[in-house]
């Protein structure tokens, strides 16, 4: 049958209450109300599976912990489950001393006496009594005037003082009653009234405080729109006698989904409690949400005396003992109901949060309390025991905002906002191709392969060391003359690194006027990657000892007009230091702008002229050797092939040059002039290491010794003694070569030799499993090389 078009000939409208002077519409909520759960009642005889005693007791004290002194547990005539739940509770001692019991019964003598049984030890325990009042139902169901209709509510409130006042004499149990005039909203007003009273006399006992007499208003259907309903508990509040011995209970259901509402007007008209169920189980639409209005107070900074602490749990267990879900969007407790997935809600989530912790930061040092004024977000997920992983989540409606929320929360990135237009490009077209949401992963692993961010995501070019320096304007032409100093801005400074290109290790060089652009020069010269800065920005991440540097740099290539926006490459760097930060920044985005591009060959170009030729030369020993040089090992080397390059018409080949290392090093060479026999170290005076060696000088074997700071300068100590002059470490270092079983050491030693008005300095390079072998190595090495003279035996 269709919806009808005048709907009014099957359906009538309530009938307002002339309430002229109501005063509810100007009161506020400034206090809980007395809270009483129904769930295991009200809640549970709406299931098509009512609660097991196991559930039953998991849900109490799930109820216990969220801090309800008031439970109504079970309608104890219904069934045995029921009966025998409410014993166990007592029998087993499960019921605080703090909190009341209570139990449901109609205005029936057989039902009242299995209900008083039911509780019987109990230390305190509300009797709730029903029957419905309305028109509808006296002349329906129980086909009673008002007249009987009041006569069955005395004669069994009255039977209930009676069985009551033994049970107090027998037990000590402390008793309310409790009497709902079930249908109440749809009940006259005046009648509602007259009843209440009836019974009140026939219990004969109100009094104030523990003993006032509960009278509950059940909205049991609900008809009307929530005024109407504050309207009829503002006119029974104002009419009934005596209410300083009353309390006035609300029991809201939720037909035309204003239970709430129904609940709050009704509380600003006076009432002093509310029954309802979690998440709004219950008869039909459910009961009201005590949840929802709990949580409606203390978003308002009133304390509910309710703890929802840890909503998730209290989730699972009303889910699994109902067997009913939370929806999606159920206030407070809805899986979705923090999350914004449009743009503009998250732009202004965004920018709440960041303000807010600016607010927060100065209220803290004010003392004023951190308020919490967040767009979209009514409470503070935190507060429920949730956290902020749901509150934004992202898809082909989300926009830059909330795509960059999420990069700083889980990466510690605050993009600069030209890099969040740029990426939020990238997440968007992946979202609208594949057609669903992007999870935090998602996005996070876009913007590492985007940016070649993390080393699992490095790209063709990755930073493998570099060391900056400040060169003197006057010295730049010549590739010897680097000294570091402190930063100083007439200085050009200059980038000395490795940098392996598609796996491949490359030394370059470039200067600038400071470390980027230093940089830049070098991926020109030596890779043909000719772009520049045109933005750049840096935050640190972290704090004290564990600070680092973030830096976002935009490049361009040359030539790019200013106002194409879109026409730059974005890099991201983080390094523990903010020249580092910057480089790996220049790196990423250079990564982005060469793609799959063929990148020049390493050439070897060795000249005076050749500006890359050094860093050429490094990257060849490099590459064949392994060898990181120090550079001044570079420079020294570089002298020397330029030398036999001159003299074979300005051309090395690959092998010539590495042949041309080993020989000029001695390195893994089976002899030179000077070399080692067996040695033994021991300790020597005031801390110093002494060695005594076996020599072979020139073919003559000498037993040598010497004393030094450590077993390099005691070796050099010792060879001296067998020379004309003397000889000094100017320079040494050393570094790992492969990895795991196999490594090795590498060092590097320079010497100098004077003797008298000759000097001469001399590099040596020695490889061994052991680093102290390695470096004696370099010694008798870099000796060879020297022009040491060795004095006759
Ligand atoms: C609005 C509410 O939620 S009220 C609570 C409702 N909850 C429940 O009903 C759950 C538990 N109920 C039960 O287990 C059963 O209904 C019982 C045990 C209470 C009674 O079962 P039965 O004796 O088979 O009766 P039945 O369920 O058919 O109840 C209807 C009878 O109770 C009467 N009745 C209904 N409400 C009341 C009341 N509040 N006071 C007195 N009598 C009542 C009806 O008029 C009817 O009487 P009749 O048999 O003379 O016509
Ligand atoms: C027993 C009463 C209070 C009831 O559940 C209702 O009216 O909904």
């Amino acid at each position: 049958m269709p919806m009808l078009k005048d709907p009014s000939r099957k359906y009538s409208p309530y009938t307002p209450l002339n309430l002229p002077n109501r005063q509810w519409p100007s009161k506020t909520i400034t206090k809980p109300p007395i809270w009483l759960s129904t769930d295991l009642r009200d809640g549970n005889q709406a299931l098509a599976n009512p609660m097991t005693i196991p559930q039953k007791t998991q849900f109490f004290d799930l109820l216990l912990k969220c801090g309800f002194k008031e439970i109504e547990v079970a309608y104890p005539a219904a069934s045995d489950t029921d009966f025998g739940f409410v014993r166990g509770l007592i029998e087993s001692n499960k019921v605080p001393d703090d909190v009341w019991v209570q139990v449901l019964t109609p205005a029936r003598e057989d039902l009242i006496r299995r209900t008083i049984d039911s509780v019987a030890g109990c230390k305190r325990a509300i009797i709730h009594m029903y029957n419905a009042t309305s028109c509808l139902f006296r002349t329906v169901v129980f086909r009673n005037s008002p007249q009987e209709t009041i006569d069955l509510a005395v004669k069994h409130a009255a039977l209930i003082r009676k069985l009551t006042d033994e049970a107090t004499a027998k037990y000590g149990t402390i008793f309310k009653f409790e009497y709902s005039p079930e249908t109440f909203t749809q009940t006259e007003p005046e009648f509602a009234v007259e009843i209440c009273e009836a019974v009140k006399k026939a219990w004969g006992r109100a009094g104030t405080g523990d003993d006032r007499i509960i009278f509950n208003l059940p909205g049991t259907v609900e008809i009307a729109t929530p005024n109407h309903y504050a309207d009829q508990i503002e006119f029974f509040c104002t009419h009934i006698s005596e209410r300083e011995k009353i309390v006035i209970s609300l029991h809201p259901h939720n037909d035309r989904g204003t239970g709430i509402a129904a609940a709050e007007l009704g509380m600003m008209a006076g009432a002093d409690r509310i029954e309802g169920c979690l998440f709004g189980n219950g008869e039909r639409t459910g009961n009201v949400d005590l949840v929802n209005l709990a949580l409606n107070q203390y978003t308002q900074g009133i304390s509910p005396d309710l703890d929802f602490s840890d909503i998730q749990q209290c989730i699972d267990i009303v889910t699994q003992c109902n067997d009913l879900p939370v929806h999606p969007r159920h206030p407070y407790a809805g899986e979705l109901v923090f999350t914004a997935f449009s743009g503009s809600h998250q732009d202004a989530i965004k920018k709440g949060f960041e303000h807010q912790t600016v607010r927060h930061a100065e209220a803290r040092k004010s003392g004023e309390p951190e308020i919490w004024h967040m767009p979209y977000l009514p409470i503070d997920p935190l507060d429920l025991g949730c956290n902020y992983e749901a509150v934004i989540r992202v898809n082909s409606q989300s926009g830059k905002g909330g795509i960059s929320f999420l990069v700083k929360q889980h990466l510690s990135l605050d993009l600069p906002r030209r890099m969040q237009i740029s990426f939020y490009a990238v997440i968007q077209e992946i979202s609208d191709r594949e057609a669903r949401e992007m999870t935090v992963e998602d996005i996070t692993t876009a913007f590492r392969r985007t940016y070649h961010f993390g080393p699992k995501f490095a790209g063709r070019l990755v930073l493998r060391s570099f060391k900056i320096s400040s060169v003197h304007d006057a010295d730049i032409l010549s590739t010897n003359s680097v000294s570091e100093t402190e930063d100083s801005p007439d200085e050009t400074r200059r980038f000395d690194g490795t940098v392996t290109v598609d796996g491949v290790a490359r030394v370059i060089r470039g200067d600038g006027n400071g470390p980027l652009s230093a940089f830049l020069d070098a991926l020109k010269s030596h890779l043909d990657i000719d772009l520049s800065i045109r933005e750049y920005s840096e935050h640190s991440i972290g704090e004290g000892t564990n600070v680092k540097a973030a830096s976002y740099v935009e490049l361009t290539e040359p030539g790019t007009d200013p106002r194409n926006k879109a026409a730059g490459y974005w890099g991201i760097g983080v390094d523990p230091d903010i020249s580092g930060s910057g480089l790996r920044a220049v790196l990423s985005a250079a990564n982005s702008y060469i793609g799959d591009r063929q990148l020049p060959e390493l050439k070897l170009t060795v000249g005076y002229n050749a500006k890359s030729g050094q860093a050429d030369v490094a990257s060849i020993i490099l590459h064949s050797l392994h060898l990181e040089l120090p550079r001044r090992l570079q420079s020294a080397f570089f002298e020397v092939v330029q030398r036999s390059a001159r003299e074979t018409g300005g051309e090395i080949t690959y092998d010539g040059l590495t042949n041309l290392f080993r020989q000029t090093y001695h390195y893994e060479r089976a002899s030179s002039r000077f070399s080692l026999g067996p040695y033994k170290f021991e300790d020597g005076a005031a801390g110093k290491r002494k060695v005594t060696a076996t020599v072979v000088f020139e073919g003559s074997s000498r037993v040598v010794s010497g004393e030094g700071n450590g077993p390099l300068s005691a070796l050099v100590a010792a060879i001296s003694t067998q020379l004309s002059g003397q000889l000094n470490i100017k320079e040494f270092s050393e570094h790992s070569l492969g990895e795991g079983s196999e490594v090795r050491a590498a060092s590097y030693i320079e010497l100098t030799y004077v003797d008298g008005p000759t000097k001469s300095s001399a590099w040596g390079v020695g490889l061994d499993e052991n680093i102290t072998a390695s470096g004696l190595k370099a010694v008798l090495y870099a000796a060879s090389n020297t022009e040491a003279k060795v004095v006759p035996a």
